[in-house]
Formats: C-alpha cells, sequence, structure tokens
C-alpha cells in the first residue's frame, strides 16, 4: 500500500492545472479536482468537453501534457503502474469483452494487482470476487460465460471488476450506460454509498445531483463551475453550458432539473 504524503498535505488523487493537447489543441485545459477522502464527485459537461480524457489522466493511462496527477503527493508517472492499480480502479465506456472467461473469472481479473506473479488465488481474492458479485447483484450469473450477458449485466460486471480490486479511488466513465432506470439507481446508490473516493462522469443531470457529493463541470476542456448540486445546477448554468432551457427545483439541495421544450420555429 502506498503510505501517506511525503508532504502530508495531499493526501488521494488530485489533478493540479492538468492539460492535454490532442490534435493541435488543448482537450483538458488547466483542471484542478481535489476529491475528498470518501466523497462522490460527478464529472459533468457536454460530448466531446474532456470528461473520459481527464478521467484517463486521474488513471495515468494518459500523461499531462500540462500540470500534474498525484497520488498522495507523488506525481503518478512516479508511482508506478502497479502500486496505483493497488489504488485506483477504472470503469471505462466501452467494456472490454474477454469471450473464453466467466463472469467470476472476469471479476477475479481485479484482484491481479494485488497477487504476486504467479501466485494461487488467496481466500482473500475469493472473498473480495465473491463480495464484488453480491453487490453488484451477479452472484447467479457468476458461472456465465461472459459473451452471454447482456450490455447491461456486462457493465455491471466491470463494476464488480474495479470492487474486487479494492481500490481506494474509483474512477467511472458514463457507467449507467446501457442500464435500465432500477439498475442505474441501484449502481449510483452502491457508488455512493462505498468507503471509496470516487470521480463518475455522468450525462444524466438529475442522477448527479442525487447522488453526488459535488460536481465538476467541463466545457471545451475547462472547468466551468464546481460545487454542490445546488451550486452548480442552475437554470443559468445548463443554458450557457448544454444550450438547453431548464426549470430548477431545489429539493433540500438535491436539485431536479426539468427541462423545457424549444419554441417551434417557423421553418419546422
Ligand atoms: N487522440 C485524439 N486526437 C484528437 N482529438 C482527440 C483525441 N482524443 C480526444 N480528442 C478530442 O478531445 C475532445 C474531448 O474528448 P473526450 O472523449 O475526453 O470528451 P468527453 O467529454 O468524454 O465526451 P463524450 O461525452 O462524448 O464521451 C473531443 O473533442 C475529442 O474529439
Amino acid at each position: 500500500m502506498t503510505g501517506p504524503a511525503a508532504d502530508g498535505t495531499a493526501p488521494g488523487l488530485r489533478a493540479g492545472r492538468v492539460g492535454r493537447r490532442a490534435g493541435g489543441r488543448f482537450v483538458v485545459d488547466g483542471v484542478t479536482l481535489a476529491p475528498r477522502p470518501g466523497e462522490t464527485v460527478g464529472l459533468l459537461g457536454p460530448n466531446g468537453s474532456g470528461k473520459s480524457t481527464l478521467l484517463k489522466l486521474l488513471a495515468g493511462v494518459l500523461g499531462p501534457s500540462a500540470g500534474v496527477v498525484t497520488l498522495d503527493g507523488r506525481p503518478l508517472a512516479q508511482v508506478g503502474r502497479r502500486a496505483a492499480a493497488r489504488r485506483i480502479a477504472t470503469v471505462d465506456q466501452h467494456a472490454y469483452t474477454q469471450n473464453e472467461l466467466t463472469v467470476r473469472e472476469v471479476v477475479a481479473l481485479g484482484r491481479i494487482p494485488h497477487r504476486r506473479p504467479w501466485s494461487a488465488v488467496s481466500g482473500d481474492d475469493a472473498r473480495a470476487v465473491a463480495a464484488a458479485l453480491a453487490r453488484t447483484g451477479l452472484t447467479a450469473l457468476a458461472d456465465r460465460s461472459w459473451h452471454t450477458l447482456s450490455g447491461g449485466e456486462r457493465q455491471r460486471a466491470q463494476i464488480a471488476r474495479a470492487l474486487a480490486q479494492e481500490p481506494r479511488e474509483l474512477l467511472l466513465d458514463e457507467p449507467t450506460n446501457h442500464l435500465d432506470i432500477q439498475h442505474q439507481l441501484d449502481l449510483l446508490e452502491l457508488i455512493a454509498g462505498l468507503p471509496v473516493t470516487t470521480v463518475v462522469a455522468l450525462h444524466d443531470l438529475n442522477l448527479a445531483a442525487l447522488y453526488c457529493d459535488r460536481l465538476l463541470v467541463l466545457a471545451g476542456g475547462r472547468a466551468v463551475a464546481e460545487g454542490t448540486p445546488g451550486e452548480v445546477l442552475t437554470p443559468a448554468l445548463i443554458e450557457r453550458v448544454y444550450g438547453v432551457r431548464a426549470e430548477v427545483t431545489d429539493d433540500g439541495g438535491r436539485p431536479t432539473i426539468r427541462y423545457l421544450r424549444r419554441p417551434p420555429t417557423a421553418d419546422r
């Protein structure tokens, strides 16, 4: 396990004025994100605003072109892949498929960073896999072949793999894609209740308002708003960032957004 911060000031995963160039421009530009331990931060923003790129920078999959990502105060590049993988779990937008594996085997992939090379599966590994399957409601499907799963079940299996990793930081890119409404709510309830620092990219503003402690809104790669859902999700912000008119009612700091139809135009 990684020790405490060398300077004692920056526990956990932080992005400090981080930027990433792609295609000749900054697609993430000067973004700072410092989640408090255990909180759930929602990453919002229109298509192409830089959410996935920021998550990849936080995961160390991409290196920053500017700024720095630190884990307990150390630049991620110095932490090392294996040590980082014991701390940070990711669930990507496009879950990969392992056709020959069972669901249990896919979930057990999450244990790899905790095992010594070529070592056998330990009791801790089996317990972590069983707990992750149970938490995501997949115990009954554990021995099914991965390729027989529906899109939503595959998504839940990826979440289970990340949970089996027993991370302290969890990064999720639109994890509610493919899920029916019950499973969307169950998944976000699960994530919000984990004692894990979570950064989750979401498109659904109402779900973000319901489950996230704080929100960071990106537009054109830059952070344009940050704060609690009640602070961030105002009609003005929604119109400015998404170009959509909305009414917002605040229910004890958990706003509800109702989108307003555009007035019909003459040539429609
Ligand atoms: N390798 C690359 N080369 C050129 N442009 C890139 C590259 N990678 C990402 N981009 C661009 O960077 C921008 C940010 O992409 P990113 O996937 O981070 O956005 P996003 O907010 O996650 O979008 P979405 O909501 O559609 O998933 C996009 O305009 C994308 O086209």
